[in-house]
């Protein structure tokens, strides 16, 4: 078996790899076609800003878009990754966030909808209204018959089900397929090629005759002294001898030990080459066969210090306004709150504090689920605020409120992210504060980063979702404190978002419309639309915020460029690097990538077929490059 379609033959003159790194990228801007339920761009918005759309093969692709068979990671699994999937499949991972509905024989999103069949995942139970899991319009002989439905629920949450998740199996055992192919791939690479050059060095320079000579002359120098004192009779040696002696002595395991010491060195190097041929060898066994004349050198383990370091790219927080609260306002609020008291449920154990909730959908907080349950008026009026900038009105969104309760300064909330999926990847997280001064702490990811915050009474904080990622906040106890705090946390939740959706695509998906309304995906497509002309525009992880599918669709103006020519494998190399980023930075989404369309092009098709029988290598190599990163909500 062949991991690579066969029809995919790679000419040679293609695979200018060598000078690839040589060519410096354009820098263009990012330019979003619209925001989501503004309805479609006008025909002008169209076209690439660089590349001539009036190019027949661009043209023809724009005809051709409805009937693409774009592969996805998931598409391509089934067809070429099946026969790697290693009966010894890592354990279903746990460090996904669960979400769970407290039912699971009623739709996430809780309303009754009598008109719509009811559908339920085989794997983990769920039940969802037709229209809610992307099966509207088909009637049940067709959905019945589906082998490529995904429940929305395993699908962005594989730890939900007792099963896991296909993609998510598809995706660990190409990785770890790929982990053993880039090993052996690597042994060939320069760095172990320098390891090796430095180690025969060293042997080279361990001169172990000379050592000889030295211990032979000390050997013969003790058997002198000795017999010299026999010769006289004496017991004991003379302060001379005993000198002598004693050099001699710490001569020799001085000597010893550096032996030993560059003998353990050698031998660790020598094991781990070793490790490196054995799993090169199992390898082997996969048959993967690389394009003919490539060489892309990868370095092999992304867990080692050549991880990039992903830069903080945000302010932990957007704004923070004190006394943003009227004390009419926070009077009718805590009388409110004062009748919900036997309402509230502690977190913990340690009663840390205590909660509850109000939304529109229900929520899973802290392993606990909080039913849907409308906010009152009281509480929404609170995102009626005055903008202390301007002056103005304005009003904030949320369709949720989460009501908190620290009695006193022991009562706290540790480091975490408000990151769970069902948050609005785009929105933002608005925190009013009443009654006794706590202070939030804020850390970024790699700990070189730390805030604190007073939270006043009466005080407004907004934290952006995007910056959830980047940073972790957590109001720790406080002795000294002695009175009671409650806030009042607003976000905009929906289940619709476990399934957001970022396209970063070119003129060809130029159509495509996200959210509500005529035209548009649909109420469970939630989701933004970016223009990235080509590969080399696509931006960077920091600024795509956190969704739950990434689709690229961009390549096609990159491999027909007049005016700066690229190499395929160049083109692969930045779409390989900007999708390790992306997987980094964004562990939870699922990243898809579309094929090239080939195009009435002869010359244009040559690069359509190198550029796609290389993406499915990239694919592997990317999914080798996915990382968790530790998201961790423990409370
Ligand atoms: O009480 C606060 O201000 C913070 C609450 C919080 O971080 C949360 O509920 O996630
Ligand atoms: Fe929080």
């Amino acid at each position: 078996m062949t991991l690579l379609p066969t029809a995919c033959r790679v000419p040679h003159h293609h695979l200018a790899i060598d000078t690839y790194y040589k060519m410096s990228p354009p820098t263009l801007k990012l330019r979003p076609y619209h925001t989501p339920d503004k309805g479609v761009d006008s025909p002008a918005e169209e076209q690439d800003s660089l590349y001539s759309a009036s190019d027949p093969s661009i043209s023809s692709l724009h005809s051709s878009t409805s009937g693409a068979a774009n592969l996805d990671v998931t598409g391509t699994g089934e067809k070429f990754f099946e026969a790697l999937d290693s009966p010894t499949a890592p354990a279903t991972p746990t460090s996904f966030p669960r979400l769970k509905t407290a039912d699971k024989s009623k739709c996430p999103c809780n309303k009754s909808d009598s008109t719509s069949s009811k559908i339920i995942c085989a794997a983990c139970k769920q039940s969802w209204h037709q229209k809610c899991c992307n099966c509207s319009g088909l009637p049940a002989a067709a959905i019945k018959k589906l082998t490529r439905w995904q429940c929305p629920a395993c699908y962005v949450c594989p730890a939900l089900g007792k099963m896991p998740a296909t993609v998510y199996t598809e995706i660990r055992a190409m990785r770890d397929t790929l982990a053993a192919l880039t090993l052996r791939d690597s042994m060939f690479s320069s760095s172990y090629q320098q390891d090796i050059a430095t180690l025969k060095t060293s042997a080279a320079l361990f001169n172990t005759s000379e050592l000889t000579l030295k211990i032979d002359s000390l050997q013969q120098e003790i058997h002198e002294l000795k017999t010299s004192a026999n010769d006289r009779g004496e017991t004991e040696f003379s302060q001379a001898e005993k000198a002598a002696l004693d050099s001699a002595a710490s001569v020799l395991p001085e000597s010893l030990k550096e032996i030993q010491e560059n003998l353990s060195n050698l031998n660790n190097r020598v094991s781990q080459l070793q490790d490196s041929v054995k799993t090169g060898g199992i390898a082997s066994n996969c048959h993967y066969s690389a394009p003919a004349g490539s060489q892309i050198l990868i370095q092999p383990n992304t867990a080692s210090p050549n991880v990039k370091r992903i830069q903080t790219p945000c302010k932990p927080y957007e704004s923070y306004e004190s006394g943003a609260i009227s004390q009419e306002l926070k009077t009718e609020l805590l009388e409110f709150i004062e009748n919900l008291n036997p309402e509230f449920s502690s977190v913990d154990q340690n009663e840390s504090r205590q909660v509850i909730y109000f939304g529109d959908y229900s929520y899973r907080y802290t392993g606990k689920n909080h039913p849907a349950r409308p906010a009152p008026p009281v509480l929404m009026k609170v995102l009626d605020t005055v903008d202390p900038k301007t002056g103005e009105k304005r009003t904030l969104k949320a369709n949720s409120c989460l009501i908190t309760r620290y009695c006193s300064g022991v009562n706290h909330i540790p480091m975490h992210r408000d990151d769970e999926i069902m948050i609005d990847p785009e929105s933002y997280i608005m925190t009013v504060s009443l009654g006794a001064k706590r202070t939030m702490t804020f850390c970024n990811n790699d700990e070189t980063q730390s805030e604190t915050l007073d939270l006043e009474d009466c005080s407004l904080l907004v934290t952006s979702r995007f910056a959830q990622d980047f940073w972790r906040h957590g109001i720790l106890p406080q002795e000294e404190v002695s009175g009671e705090r409650i806030s009042l946390t607003f976000r905009e939740i929906s289940p619709h978002f476990m399934n957001s959706t970022l396209l970063l695509g070119d003129s060809n998906t130029a159509r495509v419309s996200f959210g509500t309304g005529s035209g548009t995906l649909g109420a469970w497509a939630p989701g933004k639309r970016v223009k990235v002309g080509h590969i080399e525009a696509l931006p960077d992880a920091v600024d795509i915020g956190p969704y739950r599918n990434i689709i690229i669709h961009t390549g096609i103006n990159s491999i027909n460029s007049k005016f700066q020519p690229r190499s395929d494998a160049y083109l692969i190399h930045v779409l390989e690097k900007k999708c390790k980023e992306y997987m980094t930075v964004y562990p939870r989404a699922k990243i898809h990538i579309s094929m090239l369309l080939p195009t009435r092009l002869r010359r244009l098709n040559q690069h359509v077929e190198c550029f796609n029988c290389y993406r499915l290598g990239f694919l592997l190599r990317a999914c080798y490059a996915y990382k968790p990163i530790e998201t961790p909500f423990c409370c």
